[in-house]
């Protein structure tokens, strides 16, 4: 979809997302990922990856985001932007980054950016069916 189809908040979420990409820092994978939360008072948090000379401890742009959002007194999410920089089909976020915005809202959607600004939009639950969420925790147990 073209960016034009979506309300101005999505727009600027999906621009933030954009923006925070030069923000990357990977300068072992070369692969930069910018990623924004809109938030319920409508304020929009970025974040990039991060990567480390211990590849392991290299932590992805969707769960910065979060994190940030999370620091800054935000848990009720309404959407995520993800921009990277694949020219072909779009890539939904990794395992470890699903996991992480099903904790929050399953129900939220993921705006995926190509670099020609096309957009398209999946939610957490498409990426991540039958996820383990806080509800399961209060689930009858023997
Ligand atoms: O959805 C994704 C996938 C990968 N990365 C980062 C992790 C690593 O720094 C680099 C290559 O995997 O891209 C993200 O930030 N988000
Ligand atoms: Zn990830």
């Amino acid at each position: 979809m073209n960016l034009d189809t979506f309300d101005t908040t999505i727009q600027s979420l999906v621009s933030a997302a954009v923006k925070a990409k030069d923000k990357a820092y990977c300068p072992y994978s070369n692969f930069r990922v910018g990623a924004s939360v809109l938030c319920a008072d409508g304020s929009i948090v970025t974040g990039v990856n991060v990567e480390n000379a211990s590849y392991g401890m290299s932590v992805c742009a969707e769960r910065v985001a979060i994190w940030n959002a999370v620091a800054q007194g935000h848990t009720d999410f309404k959407g995520a932007a993800i921009s990277c920089d694949i020219k072909g089909d779009f890539k939904g976020s990794c395992g470890a980054c699903r996991q992480v915005f099903a904790e929050f809202n399953e129900e939220m959607p993921l705006y995926l950016v190509k670099p020609d600004m096309t957009v398209k939009v999946v939610t957490v639950a498409e990426l991540l069916p039958m996820a383990f969420t806080p509800k399961c925790l209060q689930e009858e147990r023997i």
